[in-house]
């Protein structure tokens, strides 16, 4: 445990509408995972070990949404709280799907608000793969060992929409799973733990995934709150009777009960049509779905609104009114009346969807004495294995779905069994002062073998002095055809320099330090305040020539060189460079154009080698494999969060491909005007600037563009 009064937790949930008392179910995005995330926190904060807790989640002030969103601070009490942190359009409410462009500015947001903290977190937890993306980022530039929740996977989720008949070029569009799953597969290679609800998901969900076999998983079910799940007891009737009597004729008849967002794969539609299309389980039984928060039809987001539509339409197609209840809104306290009241008249919950990941509502339902037929695609494998309380079925089979629910509701002694099952086996395995006992002990594991590894590190490790004492702003530079390539625009922009003594300049090259000392005296310039070199696996602070021990020691991390040289010994078309090319977190080849391997292909090649290391291609014929944690912007990153320089107080300027990691977020990017094709997809990038002037002059284009100068106070 850390040496001081206890363990401090940072969450990252970035997605859907997260607050104290959340309104699950009312968009795609605010479901499960919410309310896991707020359960496990309040678990973990109530353990003594641990003094605070925070959940970092995307701040939006929409007027089509509760003021709560636009908070920046929200306490959940026992040194838990809700921050939340700007990025993208501040006024939208955005679904998770259009966050990926914005989750730089999150990251850089999210190190202002570390820095601005007294404490540094002990561990990072990300929760999906958007939050996933984040934690990466923050665990590299600072150093914090990464866990992760995925809640639901990309992979498994597009395989699945696939087999029920979506066109794959269709989903992609519509769920950015390109991005989804790249960022997933590097949580997979980083994180020093994947907490998974179920064995399943580890052998059937994660299996899917390239980099699965490196990462460490750990089986830990979430729990549920028995305080606000429990079966009927002596209650024989329901205060849900008024509200259902708008919708059924019969409302003391079983329930088919259904509860999820409104989401494509929770398959609503299919189990419509089983219960549409078999008379018996109309005569004997109401269907109920509860189907997230609707107002207005129009209102309602894209993907949603298909699926109400087309259950609405299958309620008129055969005239399922007075034996169908669809309401429009529920009130969180309604949810567990719902489950209740289904028990009391002997109902079943039901759980349709192409593939769940976990499923709470099964545990809510065990936990309220109501058996359940569910999926056998995921979680739901693994809660009926333990509770015995369900029967499992194949999503896509009408006919299957069928029977199971005439064996659940018309087979009594059946049903009481389960009822019964469920009740015992939800308290004996789901349980979140369980989980929060496991998940402590293994951040243990992970914060002992990280202190082993701090020792084990160069014993130099010294606290970076803060080199440039009275930098207010940090002009960072490429060097070849940025900084040099035209003298005048160069004596210009160091004249400019010259005038604001409160901006640091810097330089960041793929040079080695010696070869960036000689082009710089050759072509004049000053000694930079700081060079970034060999591609930024090194940093050295200009007046004393000290490299940074920190950023050194921090880029050993899940780095091999000898292990690269092996591996890709044998690769056709690649070369090795010169000796002055080398360095201990940098080995660098030549490409033959006419043969040249994928940046992609040798990738994978190191990860199968458990090897976690960036291939960077420059102008097509030269290749760098460095750390994982290396890069010209993430050297950048760490040295601003060091010396408290906020990221819009950072210009960066480049030509080339290599250059493209040290732009975005919220630094002030600028792309000279005579930079090489590979920079062409950045145009559309938030805050990268392209230059109309070439080489040094497209820097100073660039200062006048974002007004970037040592006067403004930051
Ligand atoms: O109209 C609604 C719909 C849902 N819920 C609640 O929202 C949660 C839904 O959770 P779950 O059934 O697990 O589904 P997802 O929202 O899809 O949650 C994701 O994240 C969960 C936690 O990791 C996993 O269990 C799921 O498999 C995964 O898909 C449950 O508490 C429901 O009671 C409501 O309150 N109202
Ligand atoms: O269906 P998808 O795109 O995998 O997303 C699952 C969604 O359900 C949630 O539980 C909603 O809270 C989140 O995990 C996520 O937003």
């Amino acid at each position: 445990m850390p040496d001081h009064e206890g363990l401090y937790i940072l969450m990252l949930s970035i997605h859907g509408r997260i607050c104290g008392t959340p309104e699950l179910g009312v968009d795609a995005d605010t479901g499960g995972q919410v309310g896991y995330v707020l359960d496990e926190m309040r678990a973990l904060a109530r353990d003594p070990r641990v003094a605070r807790i925070d959940l970092l989640t995307r701040r939006f002030s929409d007027p089509a949404t509760h003021p709560i969103y636009g908070e920046a601070r929200e306490s959940l009490g026992s040194g838990a709280r809700i921050i939340r942190l700007s990025a993208g359009p501040s006024q939208k409410y955005l679904q998770k799907e259009r966050l990926w462009d914005y989750l730089d500015t999150f990251v850089d947001g999210a190190l202002q608000f570390i820095r601005s903290e007294n404490r540094i977190p002990d561990i990072i937890h990300s929760h999906y793969a958007d939050a996933g993306y984040v934690g990466v980022r923050l665990s590299r530039l600072l150093g914090i060992p990464l866990i992760h929740t995925g809640h639901s996977l990309g992979r498994d989720k597009r395989e699945r929409l696939i087999a029920a008949g979506r066109k794959a070029e269709s989903i992609d569009r519509q769920f950015r799973f390109s991005r989804r799953i790249a960022a997933e597969e590097a949580v997979l290679s980083e994180a020093s733990a994947i907490l998974t609800s179920t064995r399943q998901e580890v052998d059937k969900q994660y299996a899917l995934y390239e980099n699965a076999a490196q990462a460490h998983f750990v089986v830990l079910p979430p729990g549920v709150d028995l305080r606000r799940f429990s079966r009927p007891g002596r209650q024989r009737s329901s205060p849900l009777l008024p509200s259902l009597r708008r919708f059924l004729e019969a409302p003391r008849k079983p329930a088919i009960l259904a509860i999820a967002r409104p989401d494509e794969r929770k398959n609503f539609q299919r189990l419509v049509e089983a219960y549409a299309t078999a008379p018996d389980l109309r005569e004997q039984a109401n269907l109920i779905l509860v189907m997230g928060q609707r107002d207005r039809f129009e209102q309602i987001p894209h993907g949603a609104r298909g699926v109400i539509e087309s259950v609405l339409r299958t309620v008129d197609d055969y005239d399922l009114y007075g034996q169908v209840a669809l309401p429009k809104h529920h009130e969180p306290e309604e949810i567990p009346e719902y489950y209740r009241y289904a028990a009391i008249y002997k109902g079943v919950f039901v759980n349709p969807a192409l593939t769940e990941p976990f499923g709470l509502t099964l545990l809510e339902a065990a936990a309220s004495g109501l058996p359940v037929v569910a999926t056998r695609h995921g979680g739901p494998q693994d809660i009926i294995r333990y509770c015995r309380n369900g029967i499992l079925v194949d999503p896509l089979n009408i006919g299957e779905m069928q029977d199971a629910l005439r064996q659940m509701l018309f087979d009594r002694r059946r049903w009481q069994r389960a009822s019964r099952a469920g009740l015992m086996g939800v308290r004996r395995v789901y349980s979140w002062e369980a989980h929060a006992r496991r998940y402590l002990a293994e951040v243990e594991r992970i914060l002992r073998r990280q202190r082993k590894q701090l020792r084990r590190e160069s014993a130099a490790r010294q606290g970076v002095r803060r080199a440039l004492p009275t930098a207010d702003h940090l002009l960072i530079s490429d060097i070849d055809n940025t900084l040099i390539g035209d003298p005048a625009g160069l004596a210009a922009l160091i004249e400019w320099l010259g005038e604001h003594p409160r901006v640091a300049f810097g330089v960041a090259t793929g040079r080695n330090l010696k070869q960036t000392m000689e082009v710089l005296a050759a072509h004049q310039v000053p000694r930079p305040d700081i060079c970034i070199t060999d591609v930024g696996t090194r940093i050295v602070y200009g007046n004393t020539l000290h490299e940074d021990q920190d950023w050194a020691a921090h880029l050993h991390y899940r780095w091999w060189r000898e292990g690269v040289l092996q591996t890709l010994a044998e690769i056709p078309g690649l070369r090795l460079q010169e000796k002055p090319a080398q360095s201990t977190f940098k080995v660098s080849y030549y490409v033959d154009p006419k043969r040249p391997p994928t940046a992609k292909d040798l990738q994978q090649r190191l990860h199968q080698q458990r090897i976690a290391a960036h291939v960077v291609l420059s102008h097509t014929r030269y290749l760098d494999v460095l750390p994982i944690r290396a890069s010209k912007g993430h050297a950048i990153r760490f040295l601003a969060f060091r010396w408290g320089l906020p990221l819009h107080a950072v210009l960066t300027a480049g030509d080339s491909g290599n250059d493209a990691d040290m732009m975005g977020g919220e630094i002030c990017g600028v792309v000279v005007g005579n930079h090489s094709p590979e920079l062409h997809g950045l145009r559309d990038r938030h805050h990268i600037y392209f230059a109309s002037a070439c080489h040094a002059w497209g820097i100073l284009e660039g200062i006048q563009h974002y007004h970037f100068s040592g006067d403004l106070h930051v």
